[in-house]
């Protein structure tokens, strides 16, 4: 039987999550690293399309648990499904991938104690490697292990990439944190197979019930969709700051807007907003940080959007290390220029980042 590599699908409403997308593309690599093939397991009510969707993008091979008790994840059904799927393989899969999500965590420690293997959580790295045990302390384990799963995540407040691994036993699992990795471009001309798999539920599965899913409304953070970004920082100064950002955002399409975590540790604005080690990752076509320093804990949520603008009034300050624009001065006079400048001129927001060097 071919080596598979599984990723977790996370959907909500019927409707695939970012973070499953991202899974898949991080996934096609592994898979063929190992000459693997790569599933995908999607526990959901109705399937309709998805699996089609998931074969586009990336997956050979999708499995369905279809029931209308897993319209809505909660813990027991979907760790049932999952174990019930892994149990039923003659090999387990090489490797298992979840996003880091609030159901990622929840489900994927789960699963590894059940099968009593490792699991790193919150991955920004994956790659396939060999190590090589010797610690005759522990003969059992002592030998060469030619794919084992490097996973790889930021470790002692970023200031150091640990690569984890556990070759001991299959699977190999790791969450992956959001934002991070790529996902590949939507393909109609791949194929692959879907395979609708038995859901067994147990009634102690199915204890805790769902009364009611009220979904936030005001402040819809988009911010891992967003194409624009602007962050504002302790820089600042107040928290009525953030409605200067707001205009300016407004300036651009699919824009969204962020924020340091000292910003949020001031209470000026919400978590959901943070960007960085403790909040998001993100990835948009242009971030404009305003008042952000750029320690580390923010750098690693947003360095690798595609432009970054910073506004500080600090020459020295480091994030003009890493940003690609920066200008030096005191944002309460430069913000509301941008935005003056950017509202005489249509923007769409696949131009921003040309709408901005222009306005540069
Ligand atoms: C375990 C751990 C996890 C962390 N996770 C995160 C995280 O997820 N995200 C995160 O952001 N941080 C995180 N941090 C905190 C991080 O170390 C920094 O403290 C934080 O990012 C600093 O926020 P800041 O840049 O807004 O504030 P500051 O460092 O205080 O910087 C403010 C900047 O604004 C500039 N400024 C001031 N006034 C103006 C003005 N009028 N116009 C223009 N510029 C001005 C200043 O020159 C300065 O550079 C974490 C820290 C730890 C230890």
């Amino acid at each position: 039987m071919t080596r598979q590599v599984l990723i977790f699908v996370e959907q909500v409403a019927g409707e695939i999550q970012p973070v499953a997308f991202e899974l898949l593309g991080a996934g096609r690599m592994l898979a063929d690293k190992l000459g693997a093939s790569l599933a995908a397991i999607l526990a959901c009510d109705v399937a309709g399309q998805l699996p089609a969707v998931l074969i586009a993008h990336g997956a050979d091979q999708v499995y369905v648990a279809e029931d209308p008790e897993l319209a809505t994840y909660r813990t027991l059904p979907f760790r049932r499904v999952l174990i019930d799927l892994i149990s039923s393989m003659g090999e387990p899969p090489h490797i298992v991938l979840f996003g880091s999500t609030t159901t990622g965590r929840d489900l994927a420690p789960r699963i590894a104690a059940y099968f009593e293997t490792g699991l790193t959580a919150d991955c920004t790295e994956l790659d396939i490697g060999p190590y090589e045990h010797t610690n005759a302390q522990d003969p059992s384990k002592v030998g060469l292990y030619p794919d084992c799963l490097y996973a790889i995540r930021p470790s002692f407040g970023e200031s150091l990439k640990a690569r984890i691994l556990g070759p001991w036993k299959n699977p190999q699992m790791a969450t992956v944190r959001p934002g991070v990795m790529l996902p590949l471009p939507f393909d109609s001309d791949r194929t692959g197979s879907v395979q609708s798999i038995p859901v067994t539920l147990q009634p102690d599965d199915l204890k805790l019930v769902v009364a009611e899913t009220i979904r936030a409304t005001g402040s819809q953070v988009e911010l891992q969709r967003a194409e624009v970004i602007v962050s504002g920082g302790f820089g600042l100064g107040t928290p009525e700051g953030f409605a200067l950002l707001y205009k300016l955002a407004g300036c651009f399409k699919n824009s969204a807007v962020g924020s340091s975590r000292k910003a949020v540790d001031a209470g000026w604005i919400a978590h959901a907003h943070q960007v960085g080690q403790t909040g998001k990752t993100v990835r948009p076509k242009l971030y404009i940080a305003c008042g952000i320093s750029g320690a580390i804990q923010h750098r690693v949520g947003m360095d690798k959007s595609a432009t970054i603008l910073a506004i500080n009034k600090d020459a020295g300050a480091p994030i003009f290390k890493f940003a690609h624009h920066g200008i030096v001065g005191d944002l309460y006079q430069i913000v509301p220029e941008l935005i003056r400048q950017l509202q005489m001129q249509p923007i769409h927001s696949t131009e921003a980042d040309h709408a901005i060097s222009h306005t540069l």
